[in-house]
């Protein structure tokens, strides 16, 4: 059960091992081989693990991105400190082998006593798999002239424009070099997974912010819903179709001025969208629908019956049954022009509790995956501006990053292709 699989160690150059074990204390030191050891082999056939299902790590893509939605996220940016390009080499391989382990799941090893433990232990004696993924992205500030990678830089990566009613002014959640990802069937499982992956890069970047993020049941059934009290995440494009992922998910070397490093990859954008709730709760249920452009009850739209009925704008050109200026009808306008622009959804809800005057501080974790920031979200981002809606909602955080190619097997990591 705890066989060291030497295939999940071989790529780890002594050098790469050394230089983070520095920047850990030397207990860390001693536990980071043990655990690599003791943790369940990560070429082990892709049984469910001790617990839950075990979502595989490698693979032209990344995890994460079209994976069912798990129901607790973490959405953490870091500024990657490392010293120069040979240490976010070290980073990036000592960052694949901690997912590589993590989302195995596997017993943790015997603590020596005189040593610090080997594990936070958070998650007992054996981790779950916990349908765990983590996923790495990297922001446009890597790209400048600290790693000699600005020729490297993917075309569409830029930072994340302020829009008009964005509430970002003095925010301490914005941008970042580095972004992850991690997500999981419990709460637990994706703090135990940070804080293992804190520990052991230390001293090659370090948390700048996080947004934690809940992924509700569907009340009664189907789509589940945001804090609004709507369905969301019902409309997305059909990624299970090759076409249609390779035409607005993944990125392509070689292709739309891109390099051809970033091959498998896709453009993350993460927005933090507070949810003005006392506001909303005093509108009537027919403006909340027409807002929205979709039934609060069941999810359908205002011209349908169920949740997945489409709508037909094209025969309402007036917006008599679905405003022009409803929310879904300004992301997506179903004309030919805008079956480019589409992207997929995969927000979380979060709750911070209060805020000093009392009130909820509620929202929208909005996150969506593309083949092109500029053609996809930040063109429906500008129809959206000026919607009702805006006087709801308060985005005040939130970053652009460029998801990494998946790491293709045992001996692969993410960013190979960018570093080599
Ligand atoms: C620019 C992109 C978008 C932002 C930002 C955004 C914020 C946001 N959305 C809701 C609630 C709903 N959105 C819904 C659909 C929907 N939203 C976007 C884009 C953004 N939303 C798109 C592309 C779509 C799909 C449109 C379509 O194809 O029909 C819905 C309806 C249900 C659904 O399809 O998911 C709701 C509800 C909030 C509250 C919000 C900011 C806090
Ligand atoms: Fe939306």
């Amino acid at each position: 059960m705890t066989a060291l699989d030497p295939s999940a160690t071989e790529h780890r150059s002594p050098l790469a091992r050394r230089a983070f074990l520095r920047g850990a204390s030397a207990g860390a030191a001693v536990t980071a081989g043990a655990l690599a050891g003791a943790f369940a082999a990560a070429a082990e056939p892709q049984s469910a693990g001790p617990s839950g299902r075990r979502i595989p790590f490698h693979g032209p893509h990344q995890a994460g991105i079209t994976t069912p939605q798990q129901d607790a996220a973490s959405f953490v940016s870091f500024n990657v400190i490392a010293p120069d390009r040979a240490g976010l080499s070290e980073l990036l391989r000592t960052l694949t082998e901690r997912i590589r382990l993590l989302t195995s799941g596997g017993p943790v090893p015997a603590t020596d006593l005189a040593s610090p433990p080997t594990d936070s232990a958070i998650l007992g004696p054996v981790l779950p798999a916990d349908g765990l993924t983590i996923t790495v992205s990297v922001g446009a500030s890597l790209f400048d002239d600290r790693y000699g990678l600005t020729a490297r830089k993917p075309a569409k990566l830029v930072a994340m424009p302020v829009f008009p009613d964005d509430n970002m002014l003095g925010s301490k959640e914005l941008h970042g070099d580095l972004s992850l990802q991690i997500c999981a069937d419990s709460r637990d499982t994706v703090m135990h997974a940070l804080r293992d992956i804190t520990r052991h890069t230390r001293g090659g970047m370090q948390p700048s912010w996080k947004a934690d993020g809940f992924h509700a049941a569907p009340r009664p059934s189907g789509t589940p819903r945001n804090q609004l009290g709507f369905k969301d995440g019902i409309s997305n494009p059909e990624i299970d179709d090759r076409t249609v992922a390779d035409s607005v998910l993944w990125t392509h070397g070689g292709a739309n001025g891109e390099p051809a490093w970033v091959e498998g990859g896709s453009y993350q954008v993460v927005r933090i969208i507070r949810m003005l709730v006392e506001f909303w709760d005093r509108v009537s249920l027919r403006e909340q629908e027409r807002m929205i452009g979709r039934r609060r009850d069941s999810g359908a739209p205002l011209d349908g019956t169920g949740e997945s009925d489409a709508p037909d704008f094209q025969s309402d050109s007036q917006g008599l049954l679905t405003p022009m200026n409803s929310h879904i009808r300004l992301a997506n306008p179903r004309t030919p022009d805008s079956a480019g622009q589409r992207f997929l959804r995969r927000g979380y809800n979060y709750d911070r509790g209060l805020d000093l005057d009392g009130n909820l501080d509620v929202g929208l974790i909005f996150c969506c995956y593309q083949q092109d920031v500029e053609r996809q979200f930040q063109t429906a981002q500008q129809r959206l501006a000026g919607e009702p809606l805006v006087d709801y909602i308060s985005p005040t955080g939130g970053g652009y990053f460029f998801t990494l190619p998946g790491a293709k097997g045992p001996s692969d990591w993410l960013g190979s292709t960018l570093l080599s």
